[in-house]
């Protein structure tokens, strides 16, 4: 991907202005949190794990009369899923991972958001489910949210490669047009609803990568099954950070790095006034350096289609929407939303 990083011009933070802070991992969708020591306490530990034995476990031995069994990391995690109870995660229905390639992928995501250790593998995994049993997150794709606090907020983009049934033919877009919010209190006022939409739009990106059809496994280095993401800042008024902003982004950042690993390719914020540099300088502290290489800053959202020239989806900057440098429809034409009334 030859996404080119328009670094903000840095300035110095005003500590007053900047959004959420106390945030030790990454957005999601998509990552590894950061082991940052930077961090501050109030967002605890997203996918770090208390300290456990098991991470010396990569073989272990069952019944002492049978013969020795291996068991492996992910058929490991496979048994903690089972002893949980919840049964699926970003709407696969979790089998056993030896015959269902599905739950292979996404077992191997939690190793690898953690870098193969498997404790932490586990502890992020129970909390997934755990989380994803008190949230329903299934239900709220299906749930209406208001269409004043929500409307034209966020965009599922999906573009295939004529021909190929491959997941690398395939490309997933989640657009956060943040620019667009008509009241910022209104809209990231109730923390719960808004994180609720916002899971509901990751949930419907989730659909579309469709891993529940997936015939082939993942590895550490080479996992088609994963998504862009665009923040777009257009228009919106920086003058006064809202306490509401800070929460928000910094309660779903913890949300997302914790319960949505390993799914972001890149991330794009667009039409970021080169004054908000600051912002970018500030998130990145409590960014995982791995993540921090996903992210590319913009100050012209209209340069976006020229970064994904090596897709395997060909052309597929000219599939974006004009505003972005393509030649595709509006977001509102050719994206999904959550459902809005
Ligand atoms: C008032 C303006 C802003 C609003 C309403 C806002 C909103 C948000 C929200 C809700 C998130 C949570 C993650 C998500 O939804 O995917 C977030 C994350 C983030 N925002 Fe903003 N933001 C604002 C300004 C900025 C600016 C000016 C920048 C500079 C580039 C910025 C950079 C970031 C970064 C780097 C993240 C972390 C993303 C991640 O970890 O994936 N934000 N923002």
């Amino acid at each position: 991907m030859s996404a080119t990083e328009q670094q903000p011009t840095p300035a110095a933070p005003p500590a007053e202005a900047l959004p959420a802070p106390s945030v030790e991992a990454t957005d999601a969708a998509n990552t590894t949190a950061t082991t940052a020591t930077t961090a501050t306490p109030d967002v605890p530990d997203a996918p770090e794990a208390p300290a456990a034995p098991a991470a010396t476990e990569a073989t272990v031995t069952t019944d002492a009369k049978e013969p020795a069994v291996e068991s492996t990391p992910i058929a490991q995690l496979w048994a903690l899923a089972k002893a949980t109870g919840h049964p699926e995660i970003w709407g696969v229905t979790l089998a056993d991972p030896e015959a269902h390639v599905p739950t292979r992928i996404i077992l191997q995501k939690y190793l690898n958001a953690n870098d193969a250790d498997l404790a932490k593998a586990k502890d992020q995994l129970t909390k997934t489910l755990e989380w994803r049993a008190k949230t329903k997150p299934l239900e709220l794709v299906t749930k209406a949210f208001s269409k004043a606090k929500f409307d034209g907020m966020g965009y599922v983009t999906k573009y295939l490669q004529e021909g190929s049934t491959e997941p690398e033919s395939k490309e997933v877009f989640t657009w956060n047009i943040y620019g667009g919010v008509k009241s910022i209190d209104d809209t990231f006022g109730n923390l719960e609803e808004f994180l609720e939409w916002r899971v509901a739009l990751m949930e419907l990106a989730l659909q579309q990568l469709d891993i529940s059809s997936a015939t082939k496994p993942i590895t550490a280095d080479d996992d088609p099954y994963k998504m862009f993401q665009v923040h777009d800042y257009k228009s919106i008024s920086f003058l006064r950070q809202s306490p509401h902003v800070k929460s928000a982004s910094a309660e779903t950042i913890k949300v997302f790095a914790q319960n949505y690993p390993e799914l972001l390719k890149e991330k794009f914020f667009v039409n970021v006034p080169a004054i908000m540099g600051f912002v970018y300088t500030f998130m990145k502290l409590f960014v995982a350096a791995k993540t921090i290489k996903k992210f590319h800053p913009m100050s012209n959202g209209g340069n976006l289609a020229v970064e994904f020239g090596e897709s395997k989806v060909s052309a597929l900057g000219e599939k974006l929407p004009a505003n972005y440098g393509g030649k595709g429809s509006e977001l509102g034409e050719q994206g999904k939303g959550p459902v809005l009334e």
